[in-house]
């Protein structure tokens, strides 16, 4: 390529991801559909999706170790286009880790300063600075085989960090985590942006993860953006099917307005001057009870058969079939609401604030 090459470093605070119709193909296959997105400077942004739909494409375009097809990709007025993977300054953590295995811990957070020809007592005084913030100054001189997965991630994470880049990218850093130690770095990640306050995009396929750590959340599906919002505003209020499946486990509806559960719903809604034809309601199984319809509630009964019960930690979660929908899930504080066995019929309801209208 020809085009002339500059670097970010002096660029003002004030940095942006501009990212537009971004299209990416590999052979015949489109894997990305013309994406638009701004990351403002200081986000944590999550993109989030099922294996296959494109978060690790993405961030390896932005990283620089992937073409672009077409469209647009910049840092502030910066083409990145242009820019090979180091010019970009972008600081990166992955699942496993890369750290170098015959360096001890503070020459692995040492690289990047070293690469960037930050030398002496400013690079020393760095490194132990991310060093306190990761906290593992007692572990310095370590080599990275004898520290746990726990410390290789938050050794990465000081190394990526050190040199204040643009953009720091985090591919699933914490999939070959085990539960506790996974909850435990997320708060360790969360912690480390709030004091440090670089710009965050980090790829996950782990829907809690992506609720806990994001300020965004781009729900990826097929290489398109299924909603781009924050956490909140995607689990509350699912914009179509695929988000609130996917985000929110919802139960969904769908079907002739005209016909059996969603003519209960549209009448108690009195929505049907609104939708008219095919369409999709989603409940949250937090939101979709056991029991009678409170008198005066506008929503819908229905009957369901127990089919399973799974206890998760403090809740429970049933499922019931219903007839004329693919089944539903139920959620609920383990011991509130009357006890139910397998096989047995009882009523499930839906109050009409607690369903979403599904835009497709
Ligand atoms: N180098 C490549 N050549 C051809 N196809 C590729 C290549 N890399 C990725 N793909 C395809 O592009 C699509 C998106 O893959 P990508 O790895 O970005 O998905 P992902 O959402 O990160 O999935 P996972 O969660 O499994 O990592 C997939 O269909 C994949 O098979």
């Amino acid at each position: 390529m020809t085009a002339a090459r500059g670097t970010i470093a002096d660029q003002a605070v004030d940095v942006k991801l501009h990212i537009r119709r971004l299209v990416k193909n590999f052979g015949d296959t489109e894997v990305l559909k013309a994406l638009d997105l701004d990351v403002s400077d200081g986000e944590f942004l999550t993109l989030l999706g099922p294996s296959g739909s494109g978060k690790t494409t993405l961030l390896r375009i932005i990283a620089g170790f992937e073409n672009v097809t077409s469209g647009e990709m910049r840092i502030g007025d910066t083409d990145l286009r242009s820019l090979t993977p180091s010019e970009r300054q972008l600081g990166m953590v992955f699942q496993n880790y890369a750290l170098f295995p015959h360096m001890t811990v503070a020459d692995n957070v040492a690289y990047g300063l070293n690469v960037r020809k930050v030398r002496g007592p400013k690079r020393d005084r760095r490194v132990a600075e991310m060093l306190e913030i990761v906290g593992l100054e007692h572990l310095r001189d370590r080599k990275p085989a004898q520290l746990s997965g726990g410390q290789q991630q938050r050794v990465a994470l000081a190394r990526a960090l050190a040199y204040e880049p643009e953009i720091l990218l985090m591919d699933e850093p914490l999939g070959a985590l085990d539960r506790s130690l996974r909850l435990q770095m997320e708060t360790e990640i969360k912690r480390v942006h709030r004091q440090i306050g670089t710009t965050v995009i980090y790829v996950t396929h782990d829907q809690e993860e992506a609720l806990v750590l994001s300020d965004r959340v781009a729900i990826m599906s097929q290489g398109n953006f299924a909603g781009l919002d924050t956490p909140m505003q995607l689990f509350r209020n699912p914009p179509n099917s695929f988000v609130a499946k996917f985000f929110s486990d919802s139960n969904i509806f769908e079907g002739e307005l005209s016909g059996g559960v969603l003519r209960a719903f549209s009448q108690a809604a009195q929505v049907e001057s609104a939708l008219s034809g095919e369409v999709k309601l989603a409940a949250r199984p937090a939101l979709t009870r056991i029991g009678e319809l409170p008198k005066g509630t506008p929503g819908f009964q229905l009957q369901g058969t127990v089919e399973e019960v799974n206890l998760l930690g403090e809740n429970e979660q049933l499922e019931l079939a219903i007839p004329g929908t693919g089944g539903v899930v139920v959620r609920r504080a383990l011991g509130s609401g009357s006890s139910v066995s397998l096989g047995e019929t009882v009523p499930v309801h839906l109050a009409v604030a607690d369903i979403t209208v599904m835009a497709d």
